[in-house]
């Protein structure tokens, strides 16, 4: 079953089309990047998921039911981490995550437990008391999830959830994620850290001006990526004193690390035919290494290439 279909959504903010009919769905269960750069309609789309924004046309179902006729069934099965930070001034963090259960009907000694819970497993119990403008931003983010989960919600969606966090809260929220991720919840995660998404998320999608542009699973689209990258290890003389390369290398070139050249090759031109073309410019190579594109060299050459969109799975 899917966690998440979305049908031709579209939205247009008046003459500004947000979201240009957006279908794709997401797996129950799957650990899924939503990626773009800014403006591409992350949020928007996110945002309708969660009846935050009413699309213009289209549909959106959440374990099978419309986020517009069903949405007290679709709000419970969701949970939000939204990128603003909060800032209540008239709550601690206890009672905004009670408040929120009220929401959802949710009170009594085994909801305060799986409170308690929460705020121990986000490090928030010895902040439990504090208002929220006593935060600093990683707490208050901590607190976003905290509230997010509150009623258990099957999918969890997370936009943005690492800006402006420092390492190792990055790494402890990725802990919890992929633990719930384990217990069975389907993770949405928008985020500009690639690298992030790479190590995450099994399937990926790639967004550019309110369409998806390319939708497969995370191994998929690093294979399947025209280029790969030829790491050339050559002695640190060569390189301090380097001839200039012959142009059909020169373009191919991308990096000018401390002991190697990297080149980006199409997978097409046969290995043999780069190393000629070494040998006659007279590179010492010492040793070669191939490698796919990462998700972030992907997302670049993706993104920069405004052609036709390769939508990978388009119907609903
Ligand atoms: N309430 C609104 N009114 C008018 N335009 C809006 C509104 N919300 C979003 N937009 C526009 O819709 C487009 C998509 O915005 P959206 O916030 O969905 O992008 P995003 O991919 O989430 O970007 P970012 O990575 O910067 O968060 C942008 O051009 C934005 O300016």
């Amino acid at each position: 079953m899917s966690a998440v279909e979305f049908c031709n959504v579209r939205k247009h903010y008046a003459d500004l089309q947000a979201l240009k009919g957006v279908s794709f769905s997401v797996e129950e269960g799957s650990f899924f990047g939503l990626l773009g750069p800014n403006g591409a309609g992350k949020s928007t789309l996110i945002n309708a998921m969660s009846g935050l924004v009413v699309p213009s046309s289209g549909s959106i179902k959440v374990m099978g039911k419309d986020v517009i006729s069903d949405y007290r069934e679709t709000r419970r099965s969701l949970g939000l981490v939204p990128q603003e930070l909060i800032a209540d001034p008239f709550f601690n963090i206890r009672e905004l995550l009670k408040l929120q259960s009220g929401y959802f009907g949710l009170k009594g000694a085994k909801q305060n437990a799986w409170i308690d819970e929460l705020l121990e497993r986000l490090a928030l119990t010895d902040k439990a008391d504090s208002l929220t403008h006593q935060l600093s931003g990683g707490m208050k983010r901590r607190a976003l999830i905290a509230m997010s989960l509150v009623h258990k919600p099957q999918v969890l969606v997370l936009d943005e959830p690492t800006a402006g966090v420092d390492v190792d809260l990055r790494r402890t929220l990725w802990e919890f994620t992929r633990e719930l991720h384990k217990n069975g919840h389907t993770i949405i995660l928008t985020t500009h850290y690639l690298e992030e998404a790479e190590a995450l998320c099994d399937k990926v999608a790639i967004m550019q001006k309110g369409q998806i542009k390319a939708l497969d699973k995370t191994s998929a689209l690093l294979s399947k990526h025209a280029y790969r990258y030829l790491k050339v290890s050559v002695p640190q003389s060569y390189l301090q004193q380097q001839a200039p390369l012959p142009p059909a290398l020169q373009n191919l070139l991308v990096e000018d690390e401390a002991s190697a050249l990297v080149f980006k090759v199409d997978k097409e031109v046969a290995l043999g035919e780069i190393l000629g073309q070494l040998h006659q410019a007279q590179v010492p190579v010492e040793d070669i290494s191939s490698r796919d594109a990462t998700l972030e060299e992907v997302f670049i050459d993706l993104t920069a290439d405004s052609g036709e969109v390769q939508q990978g799975e388009g119907k609903c």
